[in-house]
């Protein structure tokens, strides 16, 4: 399968949402990526279900929703009313964990689950067959156009393994510093979706960046 893009809209000019919404929608980007931070579990807030509804009148792919919130199961519903597609909560945000991922699925979305830089692969090993998505965080979540760290290759390794061992579909998302210098690695490293947003809004030509991402 070839690996898709998702650019993530927390770098996008928020003046001009609409105006980027439909860029991304003309090129061959593959879904939006919707950061959503409490200033609670992340040292940062970035906005709530107006703009996310905002975006999602205007989005013709899906929105890839990634939570870096504390008590997630409080909104469920409400994101799902937002217009997520696929909903990804954060493994060290959640206490039962397994409980949150069948009420993201029993609302209708598909489920994630998201790791921090320095949460080893293994803590998914439980959850690995009923999650559609695992998220491997590249940079410490909470702010766009941090430093790539490069453990997360090997991350995404381990990951590739333990999902085909265990004969999961789950795909492998990786986020935070992605850019054509690494994402040849990621790909080859078994990543399925490449999260970018410096890289992609901060470019001259966003849908050229996002082909060339495509073509690696
Ligand atoms: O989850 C995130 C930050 O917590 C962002 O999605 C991520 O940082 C993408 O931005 P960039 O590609 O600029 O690193």
């Amino acid at each position: 399968m070839a690996h898709k893009i998702a650019p993530s809209v927390l770098s996008c000019d928020f003046a001009n949402i609409q105006r980027d919404v439909e860029m991304i929608n003309d090129g061959n980007a593959d879904w939006f990526h919707i950061d959503i931070m409490d200033g609670s579990f992340v040292p940062n807030i970035s906005f709530g279900f107006p703009v996310m509804k905002a975006i999602h009148k205007h989005a013709k792919k899906p929105l890839d929703v990634h939570l870096m919130i504390d008590n997630p199961d409080q909104y469920i519903q409400d994101f799902k009313d937002a217009g997520a597609e696929i909903l990804t909560v954060h493994y060290e945000a959640c206490t039962h964990l397994h409980r949150t991922i069948q009420a993201i699925k029993a609302a209708g979305m598909k489920a994630g689950v998201a790791i921090n830089p320095h949460t080893p692969v293994e803590v998914l090993e439980n959850v690995i067959e009923d999650i559609d998505l695992a998220l491997i965080m590249s940079v410490n979540p909470g702010f766009g156009g941090q430093k790539f760290i490069k453990n997360a290759i090997w991350k995404v390794e381990q990951l590739s393994n333990l999902i085909h061992k265990r004969g999961s579909h789950a795909l492998i998302e990786v986020d935070g510093g992605v850019n054509a210098d690494n994402a040849g690695d990621l790909i080859k490293a078994g990543a399925d979706v490449l999260v970018a947003g410096s890289f992609v809004f901060n470019s001259e030509n966003p849908n050229a960046t996002i082909d060339k991402l495509k073509a690696l």
